[in-house]
């Protein structure tokens, strides 16, 4: 619609057939004592400040400096106001908060501007449209900018983000934080080599996701993708499982005998998790599959030759271990060759509330749970929290919230209810150790049956591959899996 220079519609004119301005002037606590012609500072907008409309709304003066944003802003765009406040809008463009500014675009053309924007600090995209309001000597003194979801029916909020690398085979993967985005390169840039890389950082940082990228950038891709992990294997079986046997190796062994995880992974990658733990008389056969890509099967005096890219990656210091004597020195710089670091969450502060976004529009998608948005409260508690358990733990939370959350909104004190629980569980079970041994047991036992159906074809040889009955697997798989 025409905007005429001179007064601002959006203050004098009712009839436009603009959907925002009228949205505007229906919206609750709007335009209260606005006088045309006041609105040059911070001051006087305080006194017209917006509080309850569904439409999100920015303020910039004419210098394009942030005045203030409404609560609806705060939840469409994840970003809360006080961070906002004073800044200009070249300022935040320049620190990446979003990929273009409508308000500058509005100042330099002197008229309404309506353009899809990615808040690239939390990954939504919003449809904003920036208003000029100008003074009497026709003069720009603010810009009025509506932001609503992108697409009607589907909140920005949960919507993908935008710096989600869609990764082919892997599926989304948050790097907003410039640490997270360098992991994310060096993956890629190492994948196309044949070098072996370590990955480290505590539990739950994304060491599994960060091996996946390698595989699937590599040459390798089309071939399998071998994952071992090294603390779910008992020690007395790790060769047997690694390198496989050959029939009647040892007592308790399959008649025709084991392939093995590394003969699986040929052609392809073998990702060794939690190499820590693999203990040190197979330490030393890893070394020489790494340096000559051959292995003895059990039983067998012949070595076998593979082709196989290894990944590893520890949540332990390894350089520790090394010093301690409990890992060798020489399968450390083996693996070693290319390093890389995944930082802990809570020093990647930019990749929370992604990281939350992208859950919670995965698991409220997976239980039909319909729109959730996290309040700008729901946002400070998950900035303020520790994350000892890194991306793991926030997942968890987000999948619990939306299970349990039955309303659109998750809130700052859903968020902290949970997280209590979360600390006063973890209290109980270190005060109740039988109660833990059992847990840990179990688990152990889940991830191990889990893990064996996926390797063997039938319930009947993946229980024989575990030693036990037919019915007592049948049995296990109800009570775990169903
Ligand atoms: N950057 C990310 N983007 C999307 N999802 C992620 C990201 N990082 C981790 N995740 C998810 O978080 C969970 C934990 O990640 P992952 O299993 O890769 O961690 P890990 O470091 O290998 O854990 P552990 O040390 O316990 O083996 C997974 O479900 C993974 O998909």
């Amino acid at each position: 619609m025409p905007f005429k220079k001179g007064y601002s519609p959006y203050l004098s004119d009712e009839k436009n057939g603009d959907d925002h301005l009228l949205a505007l002037h229906r919206a609750d606590h709007l335009a209260i004592g606005w006088q045309r012609g006041k609105i040059n500072g911070k001051q006087q907008f305080d006194s017209i400040r917006i509080s309850s409309s569904e439409i999100g709304l920015y303020y910039t003066n004419g210098q394009a400096y942030t005045l203030g944003v409404n609560s609806a802003y705060e939840c469409l765009t994840g970003l809360c106001g006080e961070e906002l406040y004073g800044r200009n809008m070249n300022e935040l463009v320049a620190h990446r908060y979003f990929d273009r500014s409508v308000s500058l675009m509005v100042l330099e053309q002197g008229r309404p501007v309506t353009i899809p924007q990615h808040v690239l600090r939390t990954g939504q995209k919003v449809m904003v449209t920036g208003n000029p309001v100008y003074d009497e000597e026709g003069k720009i003194i603010l810009v009025v900018t509506t932001v609503k979801p992108l697409k009607k029916g589907k909140p920005a909020t949960i919507t993908p983000a935008s710096h989600l690398v869609e990764l082919e085979g892997i599926g989304p993967v948050v790097a907003e934080s410039e640490a997270m985005k360098r992991v994310v390169h060096r993956a890629i840039r190492a994948a196309y080599s044949n070098a072996t890389v370590l990955i480290q950082g505590e539990s739950g940082t994304g060491k599994e996701i960060v091996a996946r990228i390698i595989h699937e950038y590599s040459p390798r891709k089309h071939k399998p993708f071998v994952v071992v992990n090294a603390a779910a294997i008992p020690g007395e079986l790790f060769e047997a499982e690694l390198f496989g046997y050959y029939p009647g190796a040892f007592t308790g062994a399959r008649r025709e005998g084991y392939a093995g995880l590394v003969k699986a992974a040929n052609g392809g990658t073998l990702f060794l998790d939690e190499i820590s733990e693999v203990p040190l008389s197979v330490q030393v056969k890893l070394l020489r599959l790494i340096q000559n890509r051959e292995f003895y099967p059990l039983g067998s005096g012949r070595p076998e030759r593979v082709d196989v890219r290894i990944v590893a990656a520890s949540n332990r210091d390894l350089v520790k271990l090394v010093q301690e004597g409990r890992f060798r020195q020489d399968l450390y710089y083996r693996l070693n060759v290319v390093p890389v670091y995944i930082p802990p969450l809570a020093k990647r502060q930019e990749d929370i509330i992604p990281l939350a976004n992208h859950f919670i529009q995965f698991y409220a998608e997976r239980y039909n749970a319909g729109k959730k948005i996290l309040t700008p409260d729901a946002c400070r508690e998950l900035l303020n929290y520790r994350w000892p358990g890194n991306v793991r733990e926030l997942q968890n939370l987000m999948e619990r919230i939306v299970v349990l959350g039955s309303g659109v909104t998750i809130t700052g004190r859903m968020i902290s209810d949970e997280l209590q629980s979360d600390q006063l569980s973890a209290c109980c079970i270190t005060k109740d150790s039988e109660n833990n041994l059992e847990k840990a047991v179990e688990e152990f036992e889940k991830d191990l049956i889990r893990r064996t159906l996926q390797m063997y074809p039938t319930q009947e040889e993946a229980s024989r591959a575990l030693g036990i009955h037919r019915t007592t697997l049948a049995r296990k798989i109800k009570k775990y899996f169903s």
